[in-house]
């Protein structure tokens, strides 16, 4: 097996807790098999640990769902995703392993064996490290981990789902955990601006994707905010009525999915997005939006108790009302037709001309010493609207949506085209006066991925927007959110941040979308 090359003590990619394992990664010469008691076999393959055991036949082991590959009654494959922490103590090997009890929730597990010969020990130790190597190609191993419990969020669970589902993943895996119970809104921006950033290598959110918001901008408020931001991975475990965060990443709302997904993932850049009111600026990693999305995320308070079926009642309560968010839009084009969009996103995506996420690294960290967030390149609302932005006025608009995610929720891809590190935003504007029937056409087209083409969208790709609200008449009040959460209703302005921000995702779990679908297929 290939070895990782050699990274350095600094290099943030690397956990300083994964160095100890770093002279084990030499494993070539190690057998893949080692014989233990009760005449079994560990045997590595290659995509999985397989115990060959004739005692697993009358050990009434259930191999559930048959989520865990299982080739006979004899044998038992656990795929190396599902590898927690591997020892050998004496000439005991103990193996902790993710068992999935549902396609929606894992567990901790247990193998212990015994050395069939003692001797075997020092070729028994190669075979553990060659096991973990395995089981952490492309992630590290025993992360430190700040973690955020926010017993407000959603239906309030977040402290039971922690402790139940999520936090017995994190530590079987050896995670190292500091877990803080927020007890007031803006503490978890006050931790994050507080935080000694040398101690840990993650923040994971247990909560909604209000958390992680005040975690971006907490760490846009150290000494270093750009180190802080590069250095700080932010993830979440879902326990919030919003989870857009874990779903992006991991693909999951399962909480021990997402703690799984955590132990599993790798260290990628997140374009960020700067969004001022004046002087006033804030970070958003999610979204910004006006109309009907952001009204149905904020004033839908009274019924929170629903959880996130309040989205959609509140959706459907608005939908009848054919109703309009008037607004002035100045908007800097990247790319403005559908065409483009869908043939430059395949590009970036299955291109293979992207940069690395080490390499990508690496060039962010020239910006380490810098003690201010970069510079706004199209200043604010304050500053005339740059010549090259196209300005429209929409006193129907009925939503102004843009999106740095593909999803907004499980069942909602709003923006197929979104890709987390391309230094680009994704825009849609819809009328609000289209008819009903078109609008819950649209509703529908959203969750089977034909929104993208619907005639009504109007998709772009953009670096930056101002948008400038007005009450219609007998408005009273107005909402703007930002990734959820609700800002003043004022003129801003926003602009992309591209790589600013750091996450936790597996490859393939949570950004692994097809993007906008090819009409003609
Ligand atoms: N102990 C607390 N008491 C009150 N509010 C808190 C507390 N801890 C955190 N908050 C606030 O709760 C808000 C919502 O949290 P979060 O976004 O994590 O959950 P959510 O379920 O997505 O949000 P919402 O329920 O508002 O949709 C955040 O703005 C945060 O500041």
């Amino acid at each position: 097996m290939a070895s990782d090359p050699p990274r350095s003590l600094s290099d943030p990619f690397m956990d300083p807790a994964a160095s100890e394992h770093a002279e084990d990664s030499n494993v070539g010469s190690t057998p893949s098999e080692l014989q233990v008691d009760r005449n079994a076999c560990l045997s590595l393959r290659e995509d999985a640990l397989v115990v060959s055991d004739a005692g697993l036949a009358h050990s009434g082991r259930k191999i559930c769902c048959g989520l865990i590959p299982s080739t006979s009654s004899t044998t038992l494959a656990i795929p190396y995703y599902n590898i927690l922490d591997a020892t050998l103590d004496g000439s005991e090997v103990s193996i902790k392993h993710a068992l999935f009890t549902s396609k929606t929730a894992v567990r901790p597990a247990y193998i212990t064996y015994t050395l069939a010969d003692k001797s075997t020990a020092p070729t028994a130790k190669a075979w553990v490290s060659r096991l973990l190597a395995s089981a952490y190609r492309g992630s590290v191993r025993a992360r430190r981990l700040k973690v955020l419990i926010n017993p407000h969020g959603g239906k309030g669970l977040a402290p039971k789902l922690y402790a139940q589902e999520a936090e017995p993943i994190l530590k079987a895996a050896g995670c190292e955990i500091d877990a803080e119970t927020t007890t007031h809104s803006g503490h978890a921006l006050e931790i994050a601006r507080d935080l000694d950033i040398d101690k840990y290598d993650a923040i994971v959110c247990c909560s909604g994707d209000g958390t992680p918001h005040e975690v971006f901008n907490g760490l846009a408020q150290q000494a270093y905010p750009r180190r802080a931001l590069r250095k700080i991975a932010v993830t979440l475990i879902p326990g919030g009525s919003g989870n857009a965060l874990a779903i992006n990443l991991n693909g999951t709302t399962s909480p021990s999915v997402a703690a799984l997904a955590i132990v599993k993932a790798a260290r990628m850049p997140l374009d960020l997005v700067s969004v001022s009111q004046g002087e006033k600026r804030i970070l958003s990693f999610l979204s910004q939006s006006w109309g009907i999305v952001a009204e149905c995320d904020l004033d839908t308070e009274d019924i929170r108790w629903m959880g996130s079926a309040r989205f959609t009642f509140g959706f459907f309560k608005r939908l009848v009302g054919k109703t309009v968010y008037p607004a002035e839009v100045s908007v800097k084009v990247e790319y403005g037709d559908k065409d483009t969009i869908r043939a430059e996103y395949k590009k970036a995506r299955y291109g293979g001309a992207g940069e690395s996420s080490a390499d990508a690294d690496h060039a962010r960290e020239l910006h380490d010493d810098e003690t201010t967030l970069p510079k706004l390149i199209y200043g604010t609302v304050n500053d005339p609207v740059p010549e090259d932005w196209v300005t429209t006025d929409m006193p129907d608009l009925g939503n102004f949506f843009c999106g740095n995610l593909v999803h907004m929720s499980a069942d909602a891809p709003f923006f197929p085209a979104a890709l987390p590190n391309d230094g680009l935003m994704d825009l849609f504007d819809v009328d609000g006066t289209i008819g009903r029937l078109a609008a819950i056409k649209l509703m529908v087209s959203i969750e089977q991925n034909q929104f993208f083409d619907q005639p009504d969208v109007h998709y772009k790709k953009i670096k930056a927007f101002r948008l400038s609200p007005r009450l219609r008449p007998g408005q009273k009040q107005g909402f703007i959110s930002v990734d959820g959460e609700r800002i003043d209703f004022a003129p801003l302005q926003a602009e992309i941040m591209p790589g600013l921000g750091t996450v936790l995702g597996v490859p393939g779990k949570g950004f692994h979308f097809d993007g906008p679908q090819d009409p003609t297929r």
